[in-house]
């Protein structure tokens, strides 16, 4: 008992001095704010903010004679918080600095759970998750589900990536282009590609033209290697962005904006790769499984858990063949995991 009031004791001094700290450099923040506004700041214009550091952003220029240069810029007090892909009014000042006076709307949001556990946005305006899965590592549907159920509850459109097709052959094809066809009978949209044959690479980056993307899947389905190949001699990693803070060794996980040379955006972060891992209520799953849509709140109990209840709408059409028993498991397991 004593440990544990020590142990909060500590975290509370700990977050005040966190506090303290921000406090100081919000402060420091807005004598530059007002340092710059009252010099020589040129024309409002719209932005896109390209990477983010503490109180400062990167942002990069969307028209006029600056289209496509980049700023570092500091914030006008009372802004919320701004993350990689927000689109913003902005003043650029001399020497590629300049001040963001507002945030324009989100269209949407990727969130994750920050250290203790709260919900916050790391990306905002992405309009496509790609999923990637593999040949091999062999994939598991219920993972597809999940990631597909965090994309249906962000509003995002999803896309199915099947990488390492140089891997399928004899003893893998069956099984997964019966994963694949589920997933198609779903409508959802699927591509197979080579990242290291380059196959299908073509048809890839034409569905990346005009669209904000992430890349999420498990560890060693070939993200990498993915955006590597569509990147070609960008260094994604982000130690590439420590000297923005101005001290070599010190490595970042803030998320990135790059384009795609052959039209499209890609936002990459270590963290943003896991996205869709996070918890999710049992509601978000099921609105998640869109196939259910017809059927849910038609059962006859209105707290009904689809488990083995008389009258069960899900249950009647998983008998009827319109709803699959793998994606049925799938539910299953996913809230079991909750
Ligand atoms: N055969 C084959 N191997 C591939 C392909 N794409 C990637 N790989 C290999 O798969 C392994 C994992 O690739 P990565 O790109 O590191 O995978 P990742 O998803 O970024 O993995 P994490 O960084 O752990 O999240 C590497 O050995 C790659 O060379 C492909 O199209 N075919
Ligand atoms: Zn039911």
């Amino acid at each position: 008992m004593a440990k544990r009031q020590l142990s909060r004791r500590q975290s509370w001094r700990i977050d005040k001095i966190q506090e303290e700290r921000a406090a100081r450099a919000a402060k420091r923040e807005s004598r530059l704010v007002d340092e710059l506004e009252g010099g020589d700041l040129g024309p409002e214009q719209t932005g896109q903010v390209i990477a983010h550091f503490g109180v400062q952003v990167e942002v990069e220029a969307c028209d006029g004679e600056l289209a496509g240069q980049v700023f570092r810029c500091h914030l006008r007090a009372n802004l919320p918080t701004l993350v990689t892909g927000d689109r913003v009014v902005w003043r650029p000042g001399n020497q590629g600095i300049g001040v963001i006076v507002a945030q324009l709307p989100r269209l949407s949001e990727l969130c994750r759970p920050d250290a203790r556990g709260q919900l916050k946005p790391v990306a905002a305006n992405v309009d496509l998750i790609v999923i990637v899965f593999a040949a091999l590592p062999e994939p598991h549907a219920n993972l597809l589900d999940r990631y597909l159920v965090a994309a249906e509850h962000a509003g995002i459109r999803p896309l199915l990536l099947l990488n390492k097709a140089d891997l399928v052959g004899p003893d893998n094809n069956a099984a997964l282009h019966e994963l694949l066809a589920v997933y198609r009978e779903l409508g959802y949209p699927l591509l197979e590609v080579s990242a290291r044959q380059g196959l299908g690479m073509q048809e890839l980056k034409a569905r990346l033209d005009g669209h904000m993307s992430v890349f999420v899947g498990q560890s060693g389905v070939g993200k990498s290697s993915l955006v590597n190949a569509l990147l070609p001699g960008v260094d994604t990693r982000v130690g590439a962005l420590s000297e923005a803070t101005g001290k070599g060794t010190h490595t970042t996980t803030t998320a990135r904006l790059f384009h795609f040379p052959g039209g499209g955006e890609l936002i990459d972060s270590p963290g943003i790769r896991e996205f869709g891992l996070v918890h999710v209520s049992r509601d978000d799953v099921e609105a998640g499984f869109i196939e259910f849509g017809d059927y849910l709140g038609r059962c006859r109990f209105r707290d009904c858990k689809h488990d083995r209840e008389p009258g069960c709408a899900l249950l009647a059409a998983l008998e009827a063949g319109h709803i699959r028993p793998q994606r049925m498991a799938s539910y299953r397991h996913i809230l079991s995991g909750l």
